[in-house]
């Protein structure tokens, strides 16, 4: 097995045009087998593109897109695919049923009907009609149908998005069942925290270019990772000049909050400089925190 066929998708220098705008630029992203990814991005920031890209559905303007070391658009690597995209047309006239089974019928080794109801908690509505289903029960529909195929790589747009509780619990049930089994997963979506527990790796993209990439955690420790909030009798021209700290404030109560990559390292100087301090407050960034950082929409 090659290098290349180790990973599940290789996107190399992409760039992807439309007209004179640039939706991607020099993209280069790798999904490794097995693992869950999750892209992540403002509205507009290129997600969709990149998926439909990995998909095969379109091709890329410049640069190249390997899944499985092979072009996504060829047939024998689009029948390991499965996908929910966030806007996708569904004869209304089928019953839930019927629907999963047609799509079964496009791949060589579909899962039963009857599972795939049962994982997309749709068994209850396997009777009605796909226009007379709610909004979370569509959403719910379109996972059953990127799956039914049994398909090796799962691509989901914003899947939870309109899901109850209940049913998103159900969908990350799902999920992780798909990771235990060597799935590999990409999926897109809103709710940071979300991706903080299921993924395995993020990809933040702001306006077409990858900012950062990594395990949620170093996506997190790649910018000023934590605050630091204490009184102590320092002005704020010497917290700002203490090690490890990148920027420091003081409110007019002489609470001080100084961000840094570093809480442990600067709360022991801190400590070995003898400065007393009290009311001490350590909080770690969130993924929102880094996202939000990063994308700058802070
Ligand atoms: N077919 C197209 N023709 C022209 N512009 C397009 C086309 N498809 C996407 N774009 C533009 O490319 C940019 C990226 O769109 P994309 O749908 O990939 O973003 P996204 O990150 O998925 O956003 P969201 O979170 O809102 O779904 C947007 O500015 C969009 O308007």
């Amino acid at each position: 097995m090659t290098a290349t066929n180790l990973h599940g998708i290789e996107l190399r220098g992409v760039h992807k045009r439309f007209g004179t705008f640039t939706a991607l630029r020099d993209l280069s992203l790798t999904v490794r087998r097995g693992e869950l990814l999750a892209l992540l991005g403002p509205n507009g920031a290129g997600k969709t593109t990149a998926i439909s890209l990995m998909l095969g559905l379109r091709p890329p303007s410049s640069g190249t897109v390997r899944v499985f070391g092979d072009d996504p658009r060829h047939g024998a690597t689009k029948v390991r695919l499965g996908a929910m995209l966030q806007e996708s047309d569904l004869p209304g006239t089928l019953r839930v049923s019927e629907l999963v089974e047609l799509f079964a019928s496009f791949y060589p080794r579909p899962l039963s009907t009857r599972d795939v109801l049962n994982v997309a908690d749709l068994a209850a509505q396997a009777g009605k009609l796909g226009s007379t289903l709610s909004g979370g029960q569509k959403r719910r529909l379109m996972f059953a149908l990127a799956i039914v195929g049994n398909p090796d790589l799962v691509f989901l747009d914003e899947p939870t998005t309109a899901m109850d509780t209940q049913s998103r619990a159900a969908f990350w049930a799902a999920i992780e069942h798909m990771k235990a089994s060597g799935k590999t997963i990409v999926l897109t979506t809103h709710y940071l925290e979300e991706a903080e527990r299921a993924a395995d790796r993020v990809a933040v993209i702001d306006k077409g270019q990858l900012v950062a990439s990594g395990t949620p955690s170093e996506v997190k420790a790649s910018v000023d990772a934590a605050k630091v909030r204490l009184r102590s009798d320092l002005v704020l021209a010497e917290l700002r000049a203490l090690p490890f700290v990148t920027r420091a404030e003081c409110d007019d109560r002489g609470l001080a909050t100084l961000h840094t990559r570093a809480p442990e390292a600067l709360l022991a100087h801190i400590v070995r400089a003898g400065v007393a301090f009290k009311d001490l407050e350590v909080t770690r960034a969130s993924l929102e925190d880094a996202f939000l950082s990063l994308t700058a929409q802070a």
